[in-house]
């Protein structure tokens, strides 16, 4: 049978024809998005948008209401991941991939460095998820729950039914947007739209105290946690480092000759909070001669750091197949992203180049020092979900490390350089 007449028989099936028709009546009654019927049995519930539309559909989480900004992921696969990533916290996840919960959430299982396998923190950090079509069955060897239970048990939100696609085309059109999620019969009359991005949301996920990760590692990682995923840690532990966590307003700066390298986590919000964070970066460029690296949060400070400015992408980046492009070798790697802010690299500071740079939007993917071991990324290497290619990033960090103190290049530069350098030293502007 060829393709086309496999096709004809598919499109006149009765099960074709039940979809195509209860679809056509939903577009019919509706302008401006589909609705999908609520399953039996689920409560009624509600995504309103600030901007004043609103989305019907069933709840399949905790019964509770929520406001977050409501931003959405084009990744495939990876809810239990994505959902546990601290970057996600004060925020409504959408995901485009229309079928989610098919394979259930995973047992919490941990390490040999005592993290978590399968979660990139210890609890679900978005406020509310929305789907298109929740997999109340699941199946995968490893699951120990539904998506709905973890959902109820840890007192989030989900809504499923929703017409993603409108809602996505909306969110692109006029940029992501304050939404309720609200559980109920009725949407919700009054709503107090606290913008979560007002907030200093890493002082919220970062550690309270230093914790140490593979202590007999033979190079030291200050790992800045903004908040932090667990597959960073376990990444630089897997490379033989020793990775102390530290909080985001540790006196990094006070200690440096304690580190053979510092590294600053990805995190939530508007990195324009973090001035303390920044200040000890600042201080670092002017001292510090063995390896700084940065990933997406990491890689807006330390912009921030050398005198860059940042501003908010209308809809953000978040999904696993976004281009960059390596400017130094003219390279394209597929990347794990996750951010809504972004640097502008338009005019870089003195002594430092562009990195990377994003093939579909030509937004900023990472900075460089051209003299100093100093760089980041704006894109997730460690993904968790999404494409490994960038992994490296992880091995080149820490053998240049290895081979700065192996090198016998001090930590520190002499008093007399400090006194110099920090007499040149410019302030920065930080904006959101
Ligand atoms: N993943 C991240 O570190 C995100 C950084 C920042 N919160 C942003 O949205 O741009």
């Amino acid at each position: 049978m060829s393709l086309s007449t496999i096709t004809k028989k598919l499109l006149a099936s009765p099960a074709a024809l039940l979809v195509r028709r209860s679809f056509a009546s939903a577009v019919a009654s509706s302008p401006l998005h589909a609705h999908y019927p609520v399953a039996a049995g689920s409560q009624t519930a509600h995504l309103q948008l600030r901007t004043g539309e609103t989305f019907t559909g069933g709840s399949f989480g905790a019964s509770v209401s929520t406001v977050g900004e409501t931003v959405f992921t084009t990744s495939l696969v990876g809810y239990p991941e994505s959902m546990t990533d601290p970057s996600y916290l004060g925020q409504l996840l959408v995901f485009t991939q229309p079928l989610i919960g098919n394979y259930g959430v995973p047992k919490r299982t941990r390490d040999e460095f005592g993290l978590l396998n399968h979660f990139e923190s210890e609890k679900i950090q978005c406020r509310g998820i929305i789907v298109s079509d929740y997999a109340a069955k699941y199946s995968h060897w490893n699951a120990i729950e539904s998506l709905s239970e973890w959902c109820a048990r840890e007192g989030v939100p989900a809504i499923t039914g929703v017409d993603t696609r409108a809602l996505v085309h909306i969110l692109r059109g006029q940029g992501s947007t304050l939404g309720s999620l609200n559980v109920g019969a009725e949407p919700a009359q009054t709503i107090d739209w606290a913008d979560p991005n007002v907030d200093n949301l890493v002082a919220q996920a970062s550690t309270d105290s230093v914790r140490v990760f593979n202590p007999t590692g033979d190079v030291h990682i200050a790992l800045i946690d903004c908040g932090v995923k667990y597959n960073i840690i376990r990444s630089l532990c897997q490379q033989g480092a020793r990775v102390s966590l530290v909080p985001w307003n540790h006196p990094v700066a006070s200690e440096l000759s304690s580190y053979d390298g510092i590294f600053i986590s990805n995190g939530p919000g508007s990195p324009a909070h973090c001035t303390e964070t920044i200040d000890q970066i600042r201080h670092a460029y002017s001292v510090y001669q063995r390896p700084i690296f940065g990933i997406c949060m990491g890689n807006q400070l330390m912009g921030l750091a050398a005198g860059m400015d940042v501003y908010k992408l209308r809809f953000g980046n978040r999904g696993h197949n976004q281009p960059a492009v390596d400017l130094t070798n003219g390279k394209c790697v597929i990347t794990s992203q996750n951010h809504g802010y972004a640097l502008d690299d338009s005019h870089m500071p003195q002594g430092w180049d562009r990195y990377y740079v994003n093939a579909n939007d030509g937004s900023n993917e990472g900075i460089r020092h051209v003299d100093m071991p100093f760089r980041s990324v704006q894109f997730h290497p460690e993904a968790k979900g999404g494409p490994l290619d960038t992994a490296y990033l992880f091995k080149e960090f820490v053998d240049q490390v290895r081979e700065a103190k192996a090198a016998g290049v001090q930590a520190v530069v002499d008093d007399s350089v400090i006194t110099q350098k920090q007499q040149q030293a410019t302030p920065i502007q930080a904006s959101a």
